[in-house]
């Protein structure tokens, strides 16, 4: 063939700029671009392997080598494909991937980053002038008779068009790097796109640096392949007393190991993988040392195609770090991490691959958003993962209640995010009582409603003396008084008491406990909208944090007879407790408990707590909660020594020091104090102490 030179298109002058210039952040993926082509090629060439149009030579093995070469700055992809003609490189490369590039280029060339493309896939061959001042392809088509061709352009809008060289079929792209782009020349940074792009490209990838000193191996005799090349055979000196023939080795030059997995394990028949392989791929691909908790296998080629592993990652709820990675792969080829468009947001948390390969990936992602068949992916994931995790429910109790405490926050934030995994779950919620055992809403609700009753016979109880409690109210059942409390009582919503954290709030949960009453913990961050979420779900139930008030339970009654007195006395220890700490608003109530153990205590209503929250949360920190009415009332027990002595002994001097510290002491069982606070407490602790001494 004669030297054959022309012009790539009339208007194509800016085109080359603007690939330079396309995203500089993901330069890297020209590489993918490269990989995929070959690895298209060499699917083409077995397709006429197995028409019966082309015969595969003997030993024929698929690869793509990659060959940087830091001193000439090149970087070569070799690909054993089905190579190109003259009038395929003229027209596949010259025209068609050129009109395909500009096409590319002039739907995008104005488009923001936030909507970039998925992977910027379609940019296709001419992607490898983003970061090479000049490209050649060295081509031999399987046809027969075909002559090689040697093609070049220096990304420009000419090129150049020769019989080549090359004598093996397939075809070798030589890229000549650009000065802002010779990091890809370094064998380490090549390795790094590679393994990030081509982990799992359905051909072996094998990455090489040109004119390195080879490298060798020495394995047993047995071991050898017909494809190593030896270099010495070697055999071992028998050690003393040791018996039969002496161990014959053989010195090779290292076997190349190719960077990607052609046969990922998304792709086999879930029944026939192992627990082992499932946690060795899960190492493999996050490069997390941590087990998973479990695990679910998609596979699924009717009305699309989508297979996948997601994993359960154990999480750290101590610091609260749920961010997963899910990574999208489109036939084997990795697109990009966290396709939100794609997977639902809450699935995020989970770490994983999924490889879908009808996704429309030459669109935007604003339009993946809005794209039907895409919401329809995002819908069988999430359903998918609600059947794994209802059916563990169901089958595998033991192991759901195990796991429970690691992903529930990430199931809670499902029920809020996603409508229809919320309600697939509903009967799946389990909740932790205080003895630490799961119990489903229903059992909460039904234990709760039992609390509730024996808190209204209570209340109903204390108009009546201690004596008259017992089966005092039976007799008058038929009251039209009673039949009215029944219909308030069906009215009223059943109170599910619950702790936000299990030491701080200890002193309440001892109070619940030694009077046989439940609550449920919820102690991650998430509760607090989950809590609100299942209110509007359950409009009967009510959540209250367990100290956001004195459970009737939890207290004696106050007889007829004592009244009068019990009054006087809470009267006088209000005084004392708004002088003493010098707030004349400061809410205080005076109770009898049952526990004498406690002296004082906080409580703050649901309501205010969750208001203080919000402001908390919108960060109006610095405001006066008292402003909002959010203010603890503090409780004091008279069945107390130390409030006794208080009520006995108005004048003592240690009176001040007493209320102060009942008052921290209250505060501190209920949220955390301030410094200045904790300061003083610890300074008065000390001094209290000093009186011992005395
Ligand atoms: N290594 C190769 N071996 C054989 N043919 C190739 C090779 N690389 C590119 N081609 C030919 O050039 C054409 C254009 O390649 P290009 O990468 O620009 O687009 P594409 O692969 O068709 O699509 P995409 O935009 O998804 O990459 C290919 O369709 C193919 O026919």
């Amino acid at each position: 063939m004669e030297v054959k030179k022309g012009n790539l298109s009339i208007d194509s002058e800016n085109i080359f700029p603007i690939i330079k210039k396309w995203v500089y952040s993901d330069h890297d993926i020209f590489v993918r671009e490269m990989i995929s082509n070959g690895c298209d090629a060499i699917t083409k060439l077995k397709k006429l392997d197995m028409m019966g149009e082309y015969e595969l030579p003997d030993g024929y093995k698929a690869k793509i080598q990659v060959i940087v070469n830091p001193e000439e700055k090149t970087m070569k992809f070799i690909d054993n494909g089905l190579g190109m003609t003259a009038e395929e490189v003229e027209e596949y490369i010259t025209q068609i991937a050129f009109s395909g590039a500009t096409q590319f280029l002039e739907k995008y060339k104005d488009k923001t980053t936030e909507d970039d493309m998925i992977g910027h896939f379609g940019l296709g061959f001419y992607s490898a002038f983003m970061v090479a001042d000049e490209v050649q392809i060295d081509t031999l088509s399987y046809k027969e008779g075909a002559t090689p061709v040697h093609w070049a352009s220096q990304g420009g809008t000419e090129y150049e068009m020769q019989d080549g060289s090359k004598e093996t079929v397939g075809t070798e792209i030589t890229l000549f790097l650009n000065e802002d782009s010779l990091e890809f020349a370094n064998e380490y940074r090549a390795r790094e796109v590679l393994e990030k792009y081509c982990s799992f490209m359905p051909v072996e990838v094998f990455l090489s640096k040109a004119n390195a000193e080879p490298e060798y191996e020495t394995i047993d005799e047995e071991d050898l392949l017909d494809t190593d090349e030896v270099v010495e055979r070697i055999e071992e000196e028998k050690k003393e007393g040791e018996e039969g023939e002496p161990k014959k080795k053989v010195k090779i030059v290292k076997r190349p190991v190719s960077l990607s997995d052609t046969h990922p394990l998304w792709g086999k028949n879930p029944s026939e993988c192992t627990k082992d392989e499932y946690i060795a791929f899960y190492r493999k691909v996050f490069m997390d040392y941590k087990e998973p908790l479990f695990w679910i296998h998609l596979n699924m080629d009717y009305p699309f195609n989508l297979k996948g592993i997601l994993y359960f990652p154990k999480i750290n709820t101590e610091y609260e770090s749920i961010e997963g990675t899910i990574k999208l792969y489109n036939n084997q080829v990795f697109i990009a991490d966290n396709i939100k468009e794609v997977i639902p947001e809450f699935l995020m948390v989970l770490k994983g691959v999924i490889d879908c390969p009808d996704l429309p990936l030459n669109v935007s992602r604003s339009a993946l958003q809005n794209d039907g068949f895409v919401n329809k992916v995002a819908d069988y994931i999430s359903k998918k993962v609600a059947d794994k995790l209802t059916g563990m429910f169901k089958t595998d109790r033991e192991n759901y209640e195990k796991y429970w405490d690691d992903i529930s926050p990430f199931i809670k934030f499902g029920c809020l995010k996603d409508e229809k995994f919320g309600e697939k779950m509903k009967d799946s919620m389990i909740y932790k009582n205080l003895d630490h055992k799961y119990l489903t809403l229903e059992d909460v609700i039904k234990e709760s409603k039992g609390m509730d009753e024996t808190e209204d016979s209570g209340a109903e109880n204390s108009e009546n003396t201690d004596a008259a409690t017992e089966g005092s109210t039976s007799d008058s059942a038929d009251s039209d008084a009673d039949k009215d409390a029944d219909n308030a009582k069906e009215e009223k919503k059943t109170s599910i008491y619950y702790v936000t954290d299990e030491v701080q709030q200890s002193q309440y949960i001892n109070m619940f406990k030694a009077q046989g009453q439940d609550a449920i913990i919820l102690t991650h961050n998430i509760d607090s909208a989950f809590v609100t979420y299942l209110e509007q779900k359950h409009q009967d139930v009510q959540f209250l944090r367990i100290d956001a008030d004195v459970h009737e339970s939890l207290k004696d009654e106050v007889s007829e007879d004592e009244k009068e007195s019990f009054q006087k006395t809470a009267d006088s220890l209000v005084e004392i407790f708004r002088k003493e700490l010098n707030n004349d608003k400061l809410d205080v109530k005076v109770e009898k408990l049952k526990d004498e153990k406690v002296a004082s205590m906080a409580v703050l209503s649901e309501q205010e707590r969750r208001m203080a929250e919000m402001m908390r949360m919108y960060g109006m920190n610095g405001m006066d909660p008292s402003m909002f009415g959010t203010q603890a009332t503090l409780i004091l027990n008279v069945n107390h020594p130390l409030v006794k002595f208080l009520v006995e002994h108005k004048r003592s001097k240690n009176v001040p020091i007493i209320c102060k510290q009942l008052y921290d002491l209250a505060m501190l069982a209920h949220k955390p104090l301030s410094p200045e606070e904790m300061t003083a407490f610890v300074q008065r602790s000390n001094e209290i102490m000093m009186l011992l001494t005395k």
